[in-house]
């Protein structure tokens, strides 16, 4: 049977990608470091996908197992010298950390099987399989990058499914919405994985899903964190919060369609689209999910400074995108390690600092001004 070896058994993991491969015809090797899901994984070897919809339609998915990546090295090794595709959905900031040993693997597999290896990084974040592959290439000589990178394609990925974190303690089932979009940029053909779309360019998609789908996520999860709500769904409910969602959205829009030539009327109707998906009451999912790693979402390539930057190098509005970037900094979520270490640098350094170090901006630019503004407006209030 053909193989993929997925790191990262987490909700996206287990609810998108892993599923389109079982569904595919493929055997799907999960690498991931928790313990328990990994010997579930090989002693149910399969799970249920439910769709939050009133009907909660089910998908049965088979051909998986499991292998922890702390202690079983070899055998993910062996994994990868089988295996059709390698990908990823860990987070962009755990990439680095998997690197050596998916560049121990791939070299492993080169050596032996000449068959071409599709790497795919499925995370939220411009070129993640390239900034994967460049992580791969550090642990590798000069000889061995080259007869990797002869054997072995490295694509870049855009992935799109709502996935809350799952409240069913000891059970691999996973709840997510209906909609899911998997776009892959590839020149040249690829084996077919079912409900994944090749494109030769895949900017104006991932910039679109990321500037739209996660720009809008964050503006509910960070002010409705402000307001003390819990869902999204309850937080798009309050009217205020609904007119700073589309506002913001209406700015990103802008700049999208200045970019990339959008069609306005398409592009509304887009955005019309994912706010019915942030309504869907099924997922109850958590503002401290979307607003989670908030120094990662703050970074210059992320969500809210990139749309933020660019709209205001084309001289387009970005004031609602300011206020957000403010919400995202006053995300003191405890229990986010990120959150802490943001609020920690706040109090250190104080927010000009922090906007030159985690976000990029100047303190002189217009754009850090009218941050600083709604931030100390919104500290106040
Ligand atoms: N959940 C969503 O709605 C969604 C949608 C699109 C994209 N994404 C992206 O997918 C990625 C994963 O998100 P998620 O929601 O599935 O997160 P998650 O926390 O549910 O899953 C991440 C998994 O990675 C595992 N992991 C952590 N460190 C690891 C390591 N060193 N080696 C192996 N495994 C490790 C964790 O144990 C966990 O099982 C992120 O980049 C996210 O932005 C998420
Ligand atoms: O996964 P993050 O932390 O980058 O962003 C949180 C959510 O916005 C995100 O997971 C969305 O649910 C997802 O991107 C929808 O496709």
């Amino acid at each position: 049977m053909k193989k993929v070896v997925h790191f990262g058994a987490g909700n996206i993991g287990r609810g998108f990608i892993g599923a389109l491969f079982s569904q595919s015809g493929y055997h799907v090797v999960f690498v991931d470091i928790a313990e328990q899901i990994i010997n579930q994984l090989n002693e149910d070897k399969q799970y249920n996908v439910k769709l939050a919809t009133d009907q909660q339609e089910t998908l049965n998915i088979q051909n998986v197992s499991g292998l922890n990546n702390l202690n079983q090295e070899e055998e993910v090794i062996a994994a990868i010298k089988e295996a059709a595709f390698l990908t990823t959905a860990i987070g962009p900031t755990i990439l680095p950390r998997i690197a050596p040993l998916i560049a121990k693997g791939l070299l492993a597999r080169v050596n032996e099987n000449k068959d071409k290896l599709y790497v795919i990084a499925c995370e939220n974040q411009i070129s993640a399989t390239d900034l994967l592959k460049g992580y791969i290439m550090e642990h590798l000589d000069v000889a061995d990058q080259n007869k990797v990178l002869t054997n072995v394609a490295f694509l870049n990925s855009a992935v799109d499914r709502i996935v809350p974190i799952q409240h069913n303690q000891g059970s691999l089932d996973v709840l997510v919405e209906p909609y899911h979009e998997w776009v892959v940029e590839a020149t040249k053909e690829i084996p077919h994985i079912e409900g994944m779309k090749i494109v030769p360019d895949l900017a104006p998609f991932i910039e679109r899903k990321l500037f739209t789908v996660n720009t809008g996520h964050a503006v509910i999860a960070y002010f409705g964190y402000l307001a003390h709500k819990e869902t999204i769904d309850e937080t798009l409910a309050d009217k205020v919060i609904y007119n700073q969602v589309k506002a913001t959205l209406e700015e990103t829009g802008a700049y999208l369609i200045h970019k990339y030539n959008l069609n306005p009327d398409e592009h509304q109707k887009y955005i019309e689209k994912i706010i019915s998906r942030f309504k869907n009451a099924h997922l109850q999912d958590g503002v401290t999910r979307v607003g989670r790693s908030p120094l990662r979402k703050l970074g210059p390539e992320d969500r809210l400074v990139r749309p933020a930057v660019q709209a205001q190098k084309a001289g387009l509005s970005y004031t609602n995108l300011a206020k957000a970037i403010a919400a995202a900094l006053l995300f003191d979520y405890k229990e986010d390690e990120e959150a802490a270490k943001l609020q920690t640098m706040l109090q250190e350094q104080g927010i000009a600092p922090v906007l030159h170090e985690v976000c990029g901006l100047d303190e002189a630019n217009e754009l850090a001004q009218e941050v600083i503004r709604h931030y100390n407006d919104m500290k106040q209030a």
